[in-house]
C-alpha cells in the first residue's frame, strides 16, 4: 500500500479523506451504539419500576443477562468474514470407531458421575401442535418425554445406577411440562427442571424492548434466548453446584426432539478417562458431529475461524454463501447438538464471564404487525471456550431428530424397532439408510381438521404407508407424497 507521505498532493488528499471518512463513520457507529446502550439502560430501569415487588430480584438478574447479550450484539461484526474460514485442523474431529467402552467394571462408576440434560424449551407449533414439543406422541402414543424417561430408566436399571434427568424448560413450556411430569411419579428416574431466561423482544426500528410493563401478560413480547443460554441458566438455577457437590463430573446435553441422543458409553469413557496418562489435555467439551447428507441443509457446522474451532449456524452465514454452506462437499459434517461438558469447567467459565457465544439475530413479525428481532445463542458455540474441546464423528443413528412431519413418519413406521425407549433401525432392512421422505404442504401439521377432503392428518398417511411397509421395499427409498386421495 502506498504511504500517504509519498503520493501526489491530490492523491494524498483523496487518501486522507477516505481514511478520515472511515474513521468518522466508525466514530459515528460507536457513538450511536453508546447512545443505544444508554437508552436501553434508561428503558430497563423504567421497566424495573413496573415489576411487582416480589419479582424485582428476578428481573434484575434477567436484565443483567439481557444487557450483556444486547451489548455483544451491538459490538459484533455484522457477518462472518467468509474467506477467513480455514480447513479444520487434524485431530479436531475424532473418529467414533477409535473409542471404546473402557473397563466394564468401571462403567457404573462413570455413569454415577453423569447428568443427562434435555433442551425442552421448544414448542410444537411448527408441526401444528399446542404446548411443548416434547409432549407430541411419536410412537405407540409415547411422547418424546415418555421415550426419554424410558431410556434413562432402562439405563439406570441395566447398570444399577441413578443417572438424573434435567429438563431445561422455557417460559413457553415450563407450566405444561410441570403438569405432565406428575404422571411420572412412579418412574424410577430423578427428574429436575429449571427454566431458562426470558428476554425482551426488541423493536427492529428503535432497538428498544417491545414490552412496556412487566406486569403485561402478553408473551409475544418475550423470547427464550436460544439454547446457548443453558450455561448461565443452569448455573443460576443452583443445580450445577448441587450436582458438583454430589460428585457429578460431566453432563450430556441434547435436543429433546433427537431420539438418537442416548447415553453413549464409548463417549462417556472418552470424556472421563485419561488413557494418555496425562500426555494429552483431557477434553472439557465434546460435540458429536455426523456426516452431512442432503437432508441436513440447516444444521450448524464446525469450522476453524481466527485460530479457533467455531460452530457456524446457518443464520450467521452471509446470503451469498448460503448455497456453499449447504453443500455437502465443503462442509461435510454438522452438529447433532449432542454435547458433553465438564461441570467444573461450566462453573469456571460462567463465573469468569468467559462464555462468549456469537449472537444470532432472529427476525420475527408479531401478530400486532410489529417487526422485531430476538437475540439468541447456540449451546454448541461454547466449544471455543472450553479447554481441549473436540468433535467426535458419530454414526448417523445418534441423530434421529423430529423437526418435520416427514421425520415423524419415519419414526412411526415399521422401519424402527423400539426397546427400552430406544429406537433402532429394523434389522430386517437390508440397507442402512432411511428413505428420503417428502410430504406436500397438506401434511405439515400433525393433526388436521379436515382429513377426508385432502387430508392433513399424518396418521392417515401412516396407515397407508405402514400397510405397504417401508422395510426392504425398493420403491420406498424415496417417499414423495403431495396429497392423499380416497
Ligand atoms: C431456541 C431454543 C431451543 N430450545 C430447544 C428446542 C429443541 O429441543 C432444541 C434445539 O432447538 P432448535 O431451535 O430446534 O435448534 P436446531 O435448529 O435444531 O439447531 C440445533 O440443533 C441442530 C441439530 O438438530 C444443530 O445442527 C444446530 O447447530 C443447533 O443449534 O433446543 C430450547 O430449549 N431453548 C431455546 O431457546
Amino acid at each position: 500500500m502506498e504511504s500517504p507521505a509519498t503520493g501526489t498532493p491530490a492523491k494524498r488528499e483523496r487518501m486522507y479523506s477516505t481514511q478520515e471518512q472511515a474513521a468518522s463513520s466508525e466514530e459515528w457507529k460507536s457513538s450511536t451504539k453508546r447512545e443505544t446502550l444508554g437508552s436501553l439502560e434508561i428503558e430497563l430501569q423504567r421497566l424495573l419500576k413496573t415489576a411487582s415487588p416480589d419479582e424485582v430480584k428476578y428481573w434484575e438478574r434477567e436484565f443483567s443477562g439481557f444487557r450483556n447479550l444486547f451489548s455483544r450484539y451491538l459490538r459484533a461484526k455484522a457477518a462472518i468474514d467468509w474467506p477467513k474460514i480455514m480447513p479444520l485442523p487434524e485431530n479436531a474431529i475424532k473418529s467414533y470407531d477409535s473409542l471404546t467402552e473402557g473397563d466394564p467394571l468401571t462403567i457404573k462408576d462413570r455413569l454415577s458421575k453423569l447428568v443427562v440434560i434435555k433442551l425442552n424449551g421448544g414448542l410444537g407449533t411448527s408441526m401444528g401442535c399446542k404446548g411443548p414439543k416434547s409432549v407430541i406422541p411419536v410412537r405407540n402414543d409415547l411422547t418424546f418425554l415418555d421415550l426419554t424417561l424410558q431410556q434413562i430408566q432402562f439405563l439406570n436399571w441395566a447398570y444399577g445406577v441413578n443417572v438424573p434427568l434435567v429438563l431445561m424448560n422455557s417460559f413457553n413450556t415450563d407450566d405444561d411440562t410441570a403438569k405432565v411430569l406428575r404422571k411420572y411419579a412412579n418412574v424410577q428416574v430423578d427428574v429436575h427442571t429449571f427454566c431458562q431466561s426470558r428476554y425482551p423482544r426488541i423493536d427492529k426500528e428503535t432497538l428498544m424492548p417491545v414490552v412496556k410493563d412487566l406486569k403485561d401478560p402478553d408473551l409475544e413480547n418475550w423470547n427464550p434466548p436460544g439454547h446457548g443460554n443453558f450455561y448461565e441458566s443452569f448455573y443460576n438455577s443452583g443445580l450445577l453446584d448441587k450436582f458438583i457437590n454430589e460428585g457429578k463430573e460431566f453432563c450430556f446435553l441434547a435436543n429433546i426432539d433427537n431420539l438418537g441422543a442416548t447415553v453413549d458409553l464409548n463417549i462417556l469413557n472418552f470424556v472421563m478417562t485419561d488413557e494418555s496418562g496425562g500426555k494429552v489435555e483431557q477434553p472439557e467439551f465434546v460435540m458429536e458431529v455426523t456426516d452431512k447428507t442432503r437432508a441436513d441443509v440447516k444444521g450448524g457446522t464446525l469450522i476453524q475461524y481466527e485460530d479457533r474451532l467455531m460452530l457456524l449456524e446457518i443464520a450467521q452465514v452471509p446470503k451469498d454463501f448460503v448455497d456453499e454452506f449447504k453443500s455437502v462437499s465443503k462442509f461435510r459434517i454438522f452438529n447433532t447438538n449432542n454435547l458433553w461438558a465438564k461441570l467444573s469447567a461450566i462453573k469456571r467459565l460462567v463465573e469468569s464471564n468467559a462464555i462468549d457465544l456469537e449472537v444470532i439475530v432472529n427476525p420475527k413479525h408479531l401478530a400486532s404487525g410489529l417487526n422485531v428481532i430476538q437475540l439468541e445463542t447456540a449451546a454448541g458455540a461454547a466449544i471455543k471456550n472450553f479447554k481441549g474441546a473436540c468433535g467426535i464423528n458419530v454414526p448417523r443413528s445418534r441423530f434421529l431428530p423430529v423437526k418435520k412431519t416427514s421425520d415423524l413418519l419415519l419414526l412411526m413406521s415399521n422401519l424402527y424397532d423400539i426397546d427400552g425407549g430406544n429406537l433402532t433401525l429394523s434389522a430386517l432392512r437390508s440397507f442402512p439408510t432411511t428413505p428420503l421422505v417428502k410430504l406436500g404442504s397438506s401434511f405439515d401439521k400433525v393433526r388436521g381438521d379436515d382429513v377426508l377432503s385432502g387430508g392433513s392428518d399424518i396418521r392417515w398417511m401412516l396407515c397407508y404407508l405402514c400397510a405397504v411397509s417401508l422395510i426392504n421395499n425398493p420403491h420406498y427409498s424415496k417417499v414423495t407424497v403431495q396429497s392423499l386421495y380416497f
